[in-house]
């Protein structure tokens, strides 16, 4: 896009105006004198004079980026058609509104594209719509391209963090996030690597964490987010395979049973499909469903409030990680309840989730954890009881209604814990954020929280500031 295009854009046009005249090169010093004296408010009537339509994007977009106090640098061709395209009286105004901002350092982030997300459009998405909004905003970005799988994880990993202090920007979906998450878990530096805000600009299949946490779907909305700043804590859980001794992080849900067996279909599709994979590997499992079979325990948040409590059949209280890596400062509840509960027999699937779990794509808003929050410090374990297709359907067109939790086969409660033992020839994979962790021989899958431990960027656009 050309500097021309962007200072036509009313966004753009009006940061473009005020970094014009916070650099040096377009400062005068009659004007200068004359904004620390007056604000804009008390030139209302000059407003007036502007065309309508440019007074109303002027007025809008030059209130959002003075409202963040952030005047990005403005390059030198962008400063030139500032010159030739801003008429004189409008920069008065600009002049004074800038007597209210103040210079902050520039937002030094990393961003990794995933190329291959969604329908394969995040570089549109990026660099079309996105790289010069924030730009514009004071971001200073280095972009990488992923070139495999894994490819961000191993980004995240190595990435020196003074280089990217503000951040990391993911484009893509829910997958790219949760590569990034697990590369930063598993740094020697971990404790502070934590500590570094995730940013998401959504162009996967589903980006359900950004929708649902932020409330944001669209790659404009979120660069606006990432603009305005700001962070949103989130808990943060841990997937052990116990037998392994591996561990996986995640932000959003795990998953058992069907929903994990459709993930791992949905693979073979991923190329010719794009995100109509997971539609078309439901449809298949569907009409060949296994039977799936499992121990469950978890250790519920209020024991008081669950009838069928049991004596405690563990007195140990399993860290998250062998190598001692995760253990260290990452507080998992400490406390060890007397209380854990046991399930077995067939379940069509258990999800255990850390937010309410809003997909980002489709007709209806369906949500499958209503009562988790990302930050509530605890997680919210469904368990669809019993097999077969009938019962399947019935819960499907439940969720979409959100009636699911009425159903007699369906238990909701919020837990500190679950441990999933797959039983028998069950698959006994596991869905995390979308990524699909195989089990091999005797599986057992452990879920614990570690509250609080992450942060994304941007913040609700409903959360006060
Ligand atoms: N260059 C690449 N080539 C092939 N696979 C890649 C590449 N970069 C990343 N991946 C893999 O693509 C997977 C999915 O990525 P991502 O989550 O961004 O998109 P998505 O699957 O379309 O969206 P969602 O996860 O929200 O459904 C990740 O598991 C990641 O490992």
């Amino acid at each position: 896009m050309s500097s021309r295009n962007l200072v036509r854009s009313p966004v753009s046009c009006s940061a473009a105006i005020n970094g014009c005249f916070t650099s040096n090169t377009c400062r005068s010093r009659n004007y200068s004198q004359h904004s620390h004296t007056t604000n804009l408010q008390s030139l209302q009537v000059d407003w007036k004079l502007l065309p309508r339509k440019l007074r109303k994007s002027t007025q809008r977009n030059t209130s959002f980026f003075t409202q963040r106090k952030l005047v990005p640098h403005c390059s030198s061709d962008l400063s030139t058609s500032c010159r030739e395209e801003v008429p004189n009286y409008l920069a008065v105004n600009v002049l004074q509104d800038q007597s209210n901002t103040t210079q902050v350092a520039a937002r030094k982030v990393l961003v990794i594209l995933n190329p291959n997300s969604g329908f394969r459009s995040s570089r549109d998405v990026f660099y079309k719509k996105v790289q010069s909004k924030l730009r514009l905003s004071g971001f200073m970005m280095e972009v990488v391209e992923t070139a495999y799988a894994g490819h961000a994880k191993v980004l995240a990993s190595t990435v020196d963090l003074n280089k990217c202090p503000d951040g990391i920007v993911c484009v893509g979906g829910d997958g790219i996030v949760n590569e990034v998450l697990n590369g930063l878990l598993g740094r020697d530096d971990f404790e502070v690597a934590i500590r570094l805000p995730i940013g998401i600009i959504p162009a996967g299949s589903d980006n359900s964490l950004v929708w649902t946490v932020l409330g944001i779907r669209d790659p404009v909305s979120a660069a606006i987010a990432l603009a305005k700043g700001g962070f949103t804590p989130i808990d943060v859980f841990a997937v052990k395979w116990i037998q392994a001794g591996v561990t996986h992080f995640g932000l959003t849900a795990s998953y058992y049973g069907f929903v994990a067996d459709v993930l791992q279909l949905s693979e073979n599709f991923r190329l010719q499909l794009g995100p109509f994979r997971y539609v078309a590997a439901g449809l298949l499992k569907f009409l060949s469903l296994p039977q799936y079979r499992f121990e469950v325990e978890y250790l519920p948040l209020s024991p008081g409030r669950n009838p069928e409590l049991k004596p405690q059949t563990e007195k140990s209280h399993e860290q998250l990680s062998d190598d001692g890596k995760v253990r260290r400062g990452i507080q998992v509840d400490g406390r060890i309840e007397d209380s854990w509960i046991t399930r077995r027999g067939e379940f069509l699937g258990i999800f255990v989730c850390n937010h309410f779990c809003k997909p980002a794509r489709g007709l209806l808003s369906p949500v499958i954890a209503p009562k988790a929050q990302h930050d509530d410090g605890s997680l919210d374990l469904i368990l669809v009881h019993g097999s077969g297709r009938l019962k399947l359907f019935c819960f499907f067109v439940a969720y979409q209604l959100c009636w699911h939790l009425l159903l007699p086969y369906v238990e909701y409660v919020k837990v500190k814990q679950v441990k999933i033992r797959p039983v028998g020839n069950t698959h006994n994979g596991c869905g995390v954020d979308g990524e699909l962790l195989r089990g091999e021989g005797k599986t057992e899958w452990q879920c614990s929280l570690l509250p609080a431990q992450g942060r994304l960027l941007g913040r609700h656009p409903n959360a006060l500031e």
